[in-house]
């Protein structure tokens, strides 16, 4: 029987889990936690397990176990600062993405270092809106020092090619790209594609939670003359091999983050302290109190 819990804290690792990649193993399941956010309630809830170190990891399935919501339903903003509140201050963020080169092929897992936005605005991407504005940076994406670890840990487990400094293209989706989008994209220097990075990067910079994504190749989405287009079928017969790797890789990885991030050794966390309160242009005088509430859910002290 799922236990309910009614109150979490102190957890420190957030993993949101893509297509494919609906529940992790090697952990004790402590038990379920369904908070409402000021901005609605996550994709499903949080599944919240304990390493045999007694660290806390939440898990969430991005598009609901079943997979019911599409990329554009996807309310990432709940997510992000459903695990900002009980204390994540790291997000291994997994997610299936179509190869838009040659060397990339499906199955292999990439650390991407860039993105390039192609989502169409439909989706809410900000927690600072309603008479409160902050810009906060986001000229490198991701967290170079966590896929340091993920990439240092991988050597060691047998698994898949990884490849790292390499760009992701958001797109819209839910349909895929034409062949005159993937030859663009090609064009524009992009090397893989999804429909998921954004907003929940960009939020979880805002919410200043360190932010990886894992990404795991299942196709060549339709620019290679010599294989078929991307289907749901194709991508999904990738999935599995990808999945159960991506469960032995956190297996590794979270005992190795968790103990640097007791030790306070996890350079992107210290450097996102006090970054997103110190983004806010509005003065103090002049911010919607009501808005700042909301805020405070996900940083206390703004
Ligand atoms: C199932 S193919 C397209 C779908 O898969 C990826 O999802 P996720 O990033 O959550 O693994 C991609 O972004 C699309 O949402
Ligand atoms: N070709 C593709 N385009 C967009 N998202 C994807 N996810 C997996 N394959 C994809």
């Amino acid at each position: 029987m799922t236990t309910i819990l009614t109150s979490v804290s102190n957890v420190s690792i957030g993993v949101i889990g893509g297509s494919g990649l609906y529940s992790l193993d090697n952990l004790k399941v402590l038990g379920e936690y369904s908070p409402t956010t000021p901005w609605g309630k996550p994709s499903d809830n949080l599944i919240i397990a304990e390493t045999n170190t007694g660290i806390k990891v939440a898990f969430l399935a991005r598009h609901g176990r079943g997979h019911y919501l599409t990329p554009t339903e996807v309310p990432s903003r709940a997510n992000i600062a459903a695990l900002k509140h009980i204390g994540v201050k790291v997000i291994l963020a997994f997610s299936a993405v179509g190869s838009l080169r040659e060397e990339i092929a499906p199955r292999d897992f990439i650390l991407p270092t860039q993105i390039i936005d192609r989502t169409k605005g439909v989706r809410p991407f900000t927690f600072y809106e309603d008479g409160i504005v902050g810009h906060v940076m986001f000229a490198d994406p991701f967290s170079s020092d966590i896929a340091d670890i993920i990439y240092d840990v991988q050597k060691d487990l047998n698994g898949p090619k990884f490849h790292r400094n390499k760009t992701l293209i958001c797109m819209e989706g839910p349909q895929f790209s034409t062949r005159a989008e993937s030859h663009m994209y090609r064009s524009w220097g992009a090397d893989i594609i999804n429909m998921s990075v954004l907003p929940e990067a960009k939020l979880a910079r805002e919410a200043e939670i360190a932010y990886q994504m894992v990404c795991m190749s299942t196709d060549y989405d339709c620019w290679k003359e010599t294989e078929e287009a991307v289907s749901v079928e194709a991508v999904i017969a990738n999935l599995t091999g990808n999945a159960d790797f991506a469960r032995k890789l956190l297996g590794s990885v979270i005992p190795v983050l968790a103990e640097k991030l007791e030790k306070s050794q996890v350079k992107s966390v210290i450097d996102l302290q006090g970054s997103a309160s110190n983004s806010l242009m509005t003065a103090p005088g002049k911010r919607n109190e009501e808005t700042m509430k909301k805020i405070r859910y996900i940083l206390p002290s703004a």
